[in-house]
């Protein structure tokens, strides 16, 4: 719900279009979501290097980063995971705009949430990436020990054992970290962007 009124939209001389050119590849959101230790915030630095090797303008928001500044106001609740991804939604776009590809690894697990943020980004700007693992491999990962704490009852709340997370439905690529080296995510995800013209402007 806004509570902003009286408020103008003021264009910028420099379009998106403007951007591209000169970047000389397209701007998007690269979504990854999954349980907690499926690998989206390895993944996606790994993958932000390769991109940054090929030169494209790229940025990455990480779930537990964000909730060190931006979104420090937020727990776990639905609602305040929901505020989480709307605030995350809403700054890919201005990264779009600003004609970064841009990775978000956050957990993001109402459906819901994630249909949200596509619907504000233009089509072919938001690429939902599963970060498909079990919960047994995540939690025999656990690099950060929070599947002890929730299975100890320490944590309330959590992803996976005591809070839900909902599979996408219908996501553009799917990575199976429990099956899939990280070198082969990483390249199915780089193979998607080469096939579908993002990173050149056509
Ligand atoms: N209750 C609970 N459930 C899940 N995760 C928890 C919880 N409490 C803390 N953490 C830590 O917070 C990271 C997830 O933050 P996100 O912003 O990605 O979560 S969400 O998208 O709003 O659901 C998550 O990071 P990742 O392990 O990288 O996914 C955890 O380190
Ligand atoms: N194929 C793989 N892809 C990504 N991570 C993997 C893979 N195999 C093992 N791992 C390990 O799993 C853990 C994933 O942790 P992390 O990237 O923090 O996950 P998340 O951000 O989803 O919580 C890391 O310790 C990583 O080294």
């Amino acid at each position: 719900m806004s509570k902003s009124t009286n408020i103008i939209w003021h264009e910028s001389n420099i379009t998106k279009a403007d951007r591209y050119k000169q970047n000389n590849h397209k701007s998007a959101v690269l979504w990854f979501t999954g349980l907690s230790g499926s690998g989206k915030s390895t993944l996606s630095v790994a993958l932000e290097n390769e991109l940054f090797q090929l030169g494209i303008h790229t940025y990455r928001l990480d779930g537990d980063n964000v909730r060190h500044g931006l979104n420090k106001n937020l727990g776990f609740s639905p609602e305040d995971r929901s505020e989480n991804i709307r605030r995350i939604g809403e700054v890919g776009k201005l990264m779009s705009d600003a004609g970064l590809l841009t990775l978000t690894a956050f957990i993001s697990p109402y459906q819901e949430d994630r249909d949200q943020v596509r619907s504000i980004l233009e089509k072919d700007e938001f690429i939902e990436i599963y970060v498909k693992c079990n919960l047994e491999a995540c939690e025999s990962r656990d690099p950060k020990g929070l599947y002890k704490k929730a299975r100890a009852g320490e944590i309330k709340g959590f992803t996976g054992i005591d809070a839900p997370y909902e599979e996408p439905t219908n996501p553009e690529i799917i990575v199976e970290t429990d099956n899939q080296s990280l070198e082969e995510s990483v390249q199915v995800i780089i193979n998607y962007l080469k096939e579908k013209n993002y990173l050149v402007n056509d």
